[in-house]
């Protein structure tokens, strides 16, 4: 058994798997950390590895902890990968995305691939069909859009989401949900439109905790995995086995 810990920016999500079945879904604040993982290695006492991807500020040592129940592997960019990494700056490319490209790589192979995250930012990855990680985009995600209207103006509220009535906000409420709510939507679309004009054959993944309630409102249809980062961290790690 292996238990996945994605540390995103916003929570941590994990998962216990066993072999490509996911067992279990956790998802806790960054200060239950050790708390969580002790009851989830309780309750899963067979599991043998701890698999981490770590962008937000916890690093490996607040895992140390559980050395002496399961092997620690907390992914960084020296690991191996099913891709080749074009990105110019790879040291500097997020875990995550690293994570999720190698998921689209192995799940979907000889096609191209864009794998998009609507988590704390929106990140888009592009793998091609001759497993070349292209790159992709970064733009604030749905919540943190609602956070810096009213964190960097002095009149804007803060809103909870909320669906816009219309396009054409009538009020500062609705102009906020409208410009925060529909912007995501459009940004994403229009993303997909333009790879859509330059690729053919390629598998769109959308993922990341506003994927269910994006999948809805986007003009092109595309499914939506939640699980998709934790999924692909299993199969990452079971590569690595694989190929080390
Ligand atoms: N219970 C929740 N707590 C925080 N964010 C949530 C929750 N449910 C949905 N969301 C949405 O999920 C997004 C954060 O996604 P998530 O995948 O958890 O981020 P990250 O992986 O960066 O930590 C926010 O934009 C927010 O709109
Ligand atoms: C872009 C991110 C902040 C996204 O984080 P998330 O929304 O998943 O919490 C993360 O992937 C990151 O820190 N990336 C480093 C820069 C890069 O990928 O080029
Ligand atoms: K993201």
């Amino acid at each position: 058994m292996v238990l996945t810990v994605d540390v995103g920016n916003t929570r941590i999500k994990a998962a216990v798997f066993e072999g490509s079945k996911v067992l279990e879904n956790f998802v806790f604040e960054k200060n239950e950390l050790e708390k969580k993982i002790e009851k989830i290695l309780k309750k899963f006492s067979n599991c043998s590895d701890l698999v981490v991807a770590s962008v937000g500020n916890i690093e490996k040592q607040s895992f140390l902890a559980f050395e002496k129940e399961l092997n620690i592997h907390f992914l960084t960019h020296e690991d191996i990968f099913p891709f080749i990494n074009k990105y110019a700056t790879p040291k500097t490319l997020g875990i995550d995305r690293m994570v999720l490209a190698a998921g689209a790589t192995l799940q979907f192979p000889k096609q191209n691939r864009l794998v998009i995250d609507a988590g704390t930012c929106i990140t888009y990855d592009f793998v091609d069909e001759n497993d070349n990680y292209l790159g992709g985009a970064i733009s604030p995600g749905l919540r943190l859009r609602y956070e810096a209207l009213h964190n960097y103006t002095a009149k804007l509220p803060l809103l909870a989401l909320e669906l816009p009535d219309s396009y054409i906000g009538n009020s500062t409420q609705q102009a906020i949900h409208s410009g925060v709510v529909n912007g995501f939507v459009y940004e994403i679309d229009g993303f997909i439109d333009e790879y859509s004009t330059n690729f053919s054959n390629f598998i769109i993944i959308l993922t990341g905790g506003d994927a269910e309630f994006l999948a809805k409102r986007l003009k092109n249809t595309i499914f939506a995995n939640s699980n998709f980062l934790l999924e692909s961290l299993n199969q990452t790690f079971q590569y690595k086995i694989d190929n080390d």
